[in-house]
């Protein structure tokens, strides 16, 4: 396999977001693109996805755009997309059952191939075709149905064990719900989901924008009140990166 181009971190967390618009054209029948239609689709600006694209070594072509098509192609295949990836979930509570229950994840090239628990009343539910099993066998099962991704959806106390029992199973990424810092070994990558965070996030923007529209109070500005004051953010790269 030819070595793959080492993207940054925001391209690679754009490339989906591309290629679910283009999915979108495919589907109605559009076979070439304009960087202007496929940038307000995917929320960017056309010059940070013609960069993007670049990386790729796609250009598109002057007043035709970029084949559907093959940008399609060349976004699965960066995203290693082309074979379906195994996915083990561990944790099927509240949110774990809603995971496992969502048909979204195959459309899109993964595989939910098992669930676990620790609960022995959640052990043996069957969810969509797939027996919950206990989490003492997950290392064995991981490396037996050679698991790619490990969803970690249990409480933040039991997070770390769940972990280490994915990284001994061969897992080596894991995108983790539960609110805390998980410590692995080098090699493997970890993505952290947390909707208090984005909400945090979007808290601090409501509050800049509220602060920018209020009167100053007598003498100074709210904003000159802390050091160094803030910077601008663009909104949709804070959250979305
Ligand atoms: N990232 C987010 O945005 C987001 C949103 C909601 C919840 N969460 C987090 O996701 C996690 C799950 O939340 P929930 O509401 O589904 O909780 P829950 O209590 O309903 O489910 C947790 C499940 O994990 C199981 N479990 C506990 N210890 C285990 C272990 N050692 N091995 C395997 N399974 C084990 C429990 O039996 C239970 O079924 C929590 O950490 C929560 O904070 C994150």
């Amino acid at each position: 396999m030819p070595a793959l181009p080492d993207l940054p971190e925001a391209t690679v967390a754009r490339l989906p977001e591309y290629l679910r618009a283009l999915h979108n054209l495919a589907e109605n029948n559009h076979e070439t693109v304009s960087s202007d239609w496929l940038a307000t689709a995917a929320g960017v600006n056309s010059a940070k996805l013609r960069k993007d694209l670049s990386h790729l070594g796609s250009y598109g072509t002057r007043g035709v755009g970029y084949d559907v098509a093959l940008l399609i192609e060349q976004i699965e295949y960066v995203l290693g997309l082309t074979h379906r990836r195994s996915v083990a979930l561990v944790g099927v509570g509240n949110l774990g059952h809603a995971l496992a229950g969502y048909d979204g994840f195959a459309t899109r090239g993964f595989r939910i191939a098992a669930l676990f628990d620790a609960d022995p009343v959640r052990v043996g539910e069957e969810i969509n075709g797939l027996v919950v099993r206990h989490v003492d066998e997950l290392s064995r099962v991981a490396s037996e149905e050679s698991i790619a991704i490990g969803v970690i959806a249990t409480p933040a106390a039991a997070a770390q064990r769940v972990a280490d029992l994915l990284v001994a199973g061969g897992v080596t990424s894991i995108l983790n719900f539960a609110p805390c810092v998980l410590a692995v070994p080098d090699g493997v990558d970890v993505r952290k989901v947390d909707l208090a965070i984005e909400l945090q996030i979007l808290s601090f923007h409501e509050h800049r924008k509220a602060s920018l529209t209020a009167l100053p109070a007598a003498g100074e500005s709210p904003l000159t009140a802390l050091s160094g004051g803030l910077a601008a953010t663009d909104p949709q790269e804070a959250i979305g990166t």
